[in-house]
């Protein structure tokens, strides 16, 4: 059986008047990986960084309904929102490594939750690089600038930032749409491994992709979400037409 790690029932977004999310109802499985697919502006980044609130930095927003985590409000007065990110991590369309050495764009993440025994960050630089497979491009030039990386590697090393302050589900807003074939399937590689030990959420705008690496998948439509289930499911046999539209290129 699956285990439902997030929830969300009736759950409305607004950007002021703008009504971005409409009533969602989803249960996303732990350890696996679901893919939010859909047209431009459908809502699928608002669902996603709805997540770990990071709506909550845009003024103006409001949200209504339910959304839990492991069974608690993530808009419950008083929760811990840094605790939240800490546990449920995100990585960027963009890579936006720190400009600042690689083994510190690790570190900073456990060094910020008052880690500073320096074998303990070490361990921590090393288990987290390899968790994102760079740690054996990366080994000989900790102390080197994050920046010289290549774009791929860059995207990796924010995954391995990710790592760092052990989530446990991992949030990915398009983290390969700026990438070139060869880190983009590196990083669908290393998905489908962390997938192992995380739940990943995806944005994604590559079918590809979506039909490639995610067991779930949930296709949204100007606010709301039209189907969700397995993905072999959505992508052979859709139950909603408007579905099966989006994935045969009929519009989107
Ligand atoms: N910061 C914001 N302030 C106001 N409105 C926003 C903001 N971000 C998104 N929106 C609006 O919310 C709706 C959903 O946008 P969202 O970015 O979630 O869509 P998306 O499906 O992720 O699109 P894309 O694939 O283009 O990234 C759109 O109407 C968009 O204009």
């Amino acid at each position: 059986m699956d285990h439902t790690i997030l929830s969300a029932r009736d759950l409305n977004l607004y950007y002021g008047e703008n009504h971005a999310l409409k009533n969602i109802m989803i249960d996303l499985p732990e350890r696996q990986i679901t893919a939010l697919i859909g047209p431009s502006g459908c809502g699928k980044s608002t669902f996603l960084r709805t997540i770990n609130r990071m709506n909550d930095l845009i003024p103006g927003v409001k949200i209504t309904g339910s959304l839990t985590y492991r069974g608690e409000e993530v808009y419950a007065p008083g929760r811990d929102v840094t605790d939240l990110r800490r546990r449920i991590g995100m990585v960027f369309q963009k890579a936006n490594p720190f400009p600042m050495s690689i083994y510190d764009n690790v570190a900073y993440g456990p060094r910020t939750h008052g880690i500073r025994n320096r074998v303990k960050l070490d361990e921590i630089v090393e288990q987290s690089l390899r968790g994102a497979a760079i740690w054996e491009e990366v080994k000989d030039r900790l102390k080197k600038s994050a920046l010289g990386l290549s774009g791929g590697q860059q995207q990796r090393l924010c995954i391995a930032r990710a790592l760092a302050v052990k989530p446990d589900v991992l949030l990915m807003d398009e983290a390969t749409s700026a990438l070139d074939p060869i880190s983009t399937s590196k990083i669908e590689d290393l998905a489908s491994e962390l997938k192992k030990d995380y739940t990943i959420i995806m944005v994604t705008h590559n079918m590809q992709q979506a039909a490639r690496i995610s067991d779930n998948t949930a296709f949204f439509l100007m606010g709301e979400l039209v189907e969700f289930g397995e993905t072999e499911q959505i992508f052979s046999m859709p139950q909603d037409k408007r579905t099966e539209d989006y994935i045969t290129g009929r519009f989107g």
